[in-house]
């Protein structure tokens, strides 16, 4: 452990009373090094954490307030993670970096994702507004990029179904064995997905007992996925088919990806590929042949399983990765972020096992 993880690090964050934040303040009352000093909310400030969120019951939390009522000059914190709306985030990330030389930022909203703001604003709908800033962001998918988060000011922490699709398709993708032009991934999350305001859609009478894509053949993270193989592929075209489902359940996320192997790949040469390329990764595992992953293996856990077969139509394979969309997904890898940012190991609060069943 190095020097840094000596003292405390002071911690603030903004969107504390959404589903992120609030995961977020679940793990790092838990982290052994971590102290937070400020959390804010917008419908819910002027609250008691404990009252937006009974399960963190007994902590010692500061009260929600409004990010008006920050200093970015004068705060006392080393980093301050954003849970915020995405299109929110990009002025106050600008503020914070530029009013204030010392604290970091782990956005975990979309804002800093796609390096090329002209492709942000094609599919976020509004032009991005810290294009300035953007150069500065380090994609915060640690399995790939952790030696650049470690030295980053401002993380962009990745979105939850390209978290679970790209530890499923990269390895592949970095030693050519598969047709980046050719992969179609069906992917499906819980409704936490979607945050905690109020919508529509996400009433119980509307999401229980069915399921339904949405976006189809418009998500906006087709294009993180898409840039994030592209940038693995040895200049290979890429594109990728992204079909979300919404499924009747809380947490997790399950991504199918149907691919086509080429150069002669086996399932084999498959496998022996991923379990070379995540040996180490204290986080990231190959389920045992035969055996399927499911969203119940990895619920409340940094984890991501993956698994691996063979298709019934020749030279085609099929890869399933899961992940719980609201720890590997956003809050946990924010931590595991976090940790390579202030040199403690990757795991530090995040080694609880997964709630099962
Ligand atoms: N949920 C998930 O699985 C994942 C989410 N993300 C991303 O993380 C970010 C947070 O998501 P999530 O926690 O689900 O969202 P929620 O909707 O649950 O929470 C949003 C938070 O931001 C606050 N907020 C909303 N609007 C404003 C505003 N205009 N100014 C200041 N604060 C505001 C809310 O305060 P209040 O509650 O008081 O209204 C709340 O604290 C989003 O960008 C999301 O896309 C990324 C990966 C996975
Ligand atoms: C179920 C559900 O609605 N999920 C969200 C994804 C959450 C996420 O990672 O979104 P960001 O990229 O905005 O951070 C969605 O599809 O919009």
């Amino acid at each position: 452990m190095s020097e840094n993880a000596e003292k405390k690090i002071r911690i603030g964050i903004l969107g504390a009373s959404g589903y992120t934040g609030g995961d977020l303040v679940r793990l790092l009352v838990r982290h052994p090094f971590a102290e937070i000093a400020f959390m804010t909310a917008d419908r819910h400030a002027g609250k008691s954490m404990d009252t937006v969120f009974p399960h963190l019951f007994g902590q010692e939390l500061p009260p929600l307030i409004s990010v008006d009522e920050i200093e970015w000059g004068l705060v006392d914190v080393d980093v301050v993670f954003c849970c915020l709306p995405h299109g929110t985030t990009q002025e106050i990330v600008r503020q914070i970096l530029t009013e204030n030389e010392t604290i970091r930022v782990i956005d975990l909203s979309a804002d800093f994702r796609l390096d090329d703001t002209d492709v942000y604003a094609e599919w976020y709908g509004h032009e991005h507004y810290a294009t300035d800033i953007q150069p500065m962001a380090v994609y915060g998918l640690p399995e790939y990029y952790r030696e650049r988060v470690a030295k980053s000011r401002l993380v962009a922490n990745p979105g939850c179904y390209p978290t679970a699709a790209l530890l499923g398709l990269l390895p592949l993708v970095e030693q050519g064995l598969i047709d980046t032009t050719d992969v179609i991934i069906d992917a499906k999350s819980g409704v936490t997905g979607a945050g905690r305001g109020l919508k529509e859609n996400l009433l119980f009478g509307e999401v229980a007992e069915g399921i339904h894509p949405y976006s189809v053949a418009s998500h906006r993270h087709a294009p993180e996925i898409e840039q994030e193989i592209a940038k693995h592929a040895h200049g290979a075209e890429t594109h990728v088919n992204f079909t979300p489902h919404l499924m009747p359940m809380n947490r997790g996320e399950l991504c199918t990806c149907y691919v086509r192997m080429t150069g002669g790949a086996t399932v084999a040469d498959l496998r022996r590929t991923f379990e070379a390329r995540f040996a180490g990764e204290p986080f990231v595992s190959i389920v045992p042949e035969g055996v399927t992953p499911a969203t119940r293996h990895v619920r409340g856990s940094n984890y991501c399983l993956v698994g691996l077969y063979q298709d019934r139509i020749p030279n085609r394979a099929i890869v399933v990765a899961v992940i719980d969309n609201l720890v590997k997904g956003s809050s946990g890898e924010a931590i595991q972020n976090m940790n390579l940012m202030f040199g403690l190991s990757e795991l530090t609060g995040l080694e609880q096992a997964p709630l099962f069943p």
